[in-house]
């Protein structure tokens, strides 16, 4: 699904009106009415107090007041007024609503007006929506934190009032909203861990906004859903041998972090590659064999930690290095090694990126399309730190172009960036994932869908997509405390038969 900014929000509105054809004051309406009805049902209360700016955001809470008014609710207005005079939409909403005289109109032109509210009522904020183009000041950041300061429920129409669609809006006033209804389309500012104060559950109201207009404008961002995987997902073949679906190489594991190795192992195992091999410190030969004996091993010449290859690594599908490997001096002569012979992409992740942070000269080293999956931390380290989320993913995705390698920069919604400039967005997994062992597992996985011949890029979307599955799984039957990441593991199986 394609993530639009809200400049090409506002062309999509213009479009459908061109192009439907409907007037603005019937899809404001139409929004009207699809944010009603979702009140209307999830809701008990029966008393709103709707603050409505003077733009559309203003006139689409004016237009709900007048719904739910006719629900049998009741329902008072406030408005917060402005020098400027009310959009189009807001004056023609306006003077309909001057008709209904039950339902009461307060103005707030100073700060003495601020009012007290009952305390069995829903707030609805339609104060500023997607057309915010400066922080709050002033007697409208004041409502923001006098509305913040109520213990009811506040409903945000579009966006939470204060929150910027697609930059920062960090320490300006923001509405703390428990449900945001938004038009459409999701808004990248619900993306980011930044902004999770402020938007609560996000509902996508659908509008009917022209799809020609979504169909033909590209757009830098992307939801992975379901048909995106789905198109990517290749089914096994019924006359298919080992041979077909690749050799998988995992290079993990240090004294103390064998669990990161068996982690890794067994997540490619049961991603589907033909055959997975895992090059393990020696010491760890026994219990890799036990804990995932349809790998076969390579242990290394040394005990504790890895430091050479008895193997030619092109002649794997894929390698996967980093999980539990430490920093030996040794095990960073051999991540040199391994980056200076290999022809083929990589995936890297944890002290593999740990060591390339660390040591000069390395990070210029990577293989085109490689995939790295660094943590916020890991990823700083790589490329020094960002004053925001989104300056982290601008950051994400140009360093992805300019090393043309994928980035998959893991949080609560993974971002990928592809070296051709777009960024995806995933939405599966869940907070129980964000424990030791997670990411071990998904470099697992993304190396075994690198080793069946899926592409860098869809191998990154789909193995982030398919990890957070099996852990939206684990969580369903384990719960989010108790699951671990081998239950993620365990439920890979389940996650393919969703798809
Ligand atoms: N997408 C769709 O298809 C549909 C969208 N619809 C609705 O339209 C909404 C967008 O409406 P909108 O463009 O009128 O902008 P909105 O958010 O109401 O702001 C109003 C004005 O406030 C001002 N302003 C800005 N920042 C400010 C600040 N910090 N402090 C003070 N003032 C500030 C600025 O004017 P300025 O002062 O810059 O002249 C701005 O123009 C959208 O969110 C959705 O609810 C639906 O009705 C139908 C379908
Ligand atoms: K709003």
């Amino acid at each position: 699904m394609k993530l639009f900014s809200a400049e090409q929000i506002r062309q999509w509105d213009a479009f459908t009106i061109k192009n439907e054809p409907v007037s603005s004051l019937e899809l404001m309406e139409r929004a009207a009415n699809a944010c009603t009805r979702w009140i209307v049902k999830n809701t008990l209360a029966d008393s709103y107090c709707i603050f409505c700016g003077k733009g559309n955001n203003g006139g689409d809470g004016l237009a709900i007041a007048r719904l739910l008014y006719n629900a049998n609710k009741t329902v008072t207005v406030f408005i917060l007024e402005s020098a400027t005079g009310g959009s189009d939409d807001f004056n023609s909403n306006f003077n309909i609503l001057h008709h209904l005289s039950a339902i009461p109109v307060y103005s707030i032109r100073s700060e003495k007006e601020l009012p007290q509210l009952p305390p069995d009522c829903i707030i609805i904020d339609a104060l500023f929506g997607t057309g915010l183009n400066r922080r709050l000041t002033g007697l409208a950041a004041t409502l923001v934190e006098h509305i913040n300061s109520f213990r009811m429920p506040v409903i945000a129409i579009d966006m939470p009032s204060g929150l910027f669609c697609d930059q920062s809006s960090l320490g300006n006033p923001i509405i703390k909203a428990s449900h945001t209804l938004t038009f459409q389309v999701p808004k990248l500012a619900f993306l980011v861990a930044e902004n999770a104060d402020f938007f609560g559950q996000v509902h996508i109201m659908d509008i009917n906004l022209h799809p020609g207009f979504s169909e033909k404008t590209p757009a830098k961002f992307h939801i992975t859903d379901s048909s995106l995987i789905r198109s990517i997902y290749q089914p096994r073949k019924t006359f298919a041998h080992k041979g077909n679906f690749g050799h998988a190489l995992i290079i993990a594991g240090s004294t103390g972090k064998t669990g990161a190795a068996v982690l890794s192992t067994r997540a490619c195992l049961k991603t589907g590659a033909g055959l997975v091999s895992a090059h393990i410190p020696r010491q760890s030969l026994p219990i890799i064999q036990m804990a995932a004996p349809e790998a076969m091993a390579f242990p290394d010449a040394e005990d504790h930690y890895i430091t050479r290859m008895d193997y030619e690594p092109d002649d794997f599908s894929s390698i996967g290095m980093g999980p539990g490997i430490g920093k030996e001096l040794k095990t960073r002569f051999l991540l040199r090694e391994l980056l200076e012979k290999i022809k083929k992409p990589l995936v890297l992740d944890a002290d593999a990126l740990n060591i390339i942070a660390a040591t000069k000269g390395y990070l210029k080293l990577i293989p085109s399309k490689t995939i790295i999956t660094p943590h916020p931390k890991e990823f700083s380290r790589l490329f020094g730190d960002t004053a925001n989320d989104f300056e982290k993913i601008e950051l994400a995705s140009s360093k992805s172009m300019e090393m043309n390698i994928i980035i998959a920069l893991k949080g609560h919604n993974t971002f990928i960036a592809h070296p051709n400039g777009a960024g995806y967005f995933n939405h599966t997994g869940n907070a129980g994932m964000a424990k030791g062992g997670s990411g071990d597992v998904l470099t697992g996985m993304i190396t075994s869908l690198l080793a069946q011949g899926y592409t860098p890029e869809q191998s990154a979307v789909y193995g982030v997509y398919l990890h957070g599955l099996a852990g939206d799984l684990a969580a369903r039957d384990r719960g989010m405390e108790s699951m671990i990441a081998s239950d993620i593991i365990e439920h890979i199986g389940n996650a393919f038969k969703q798809l």
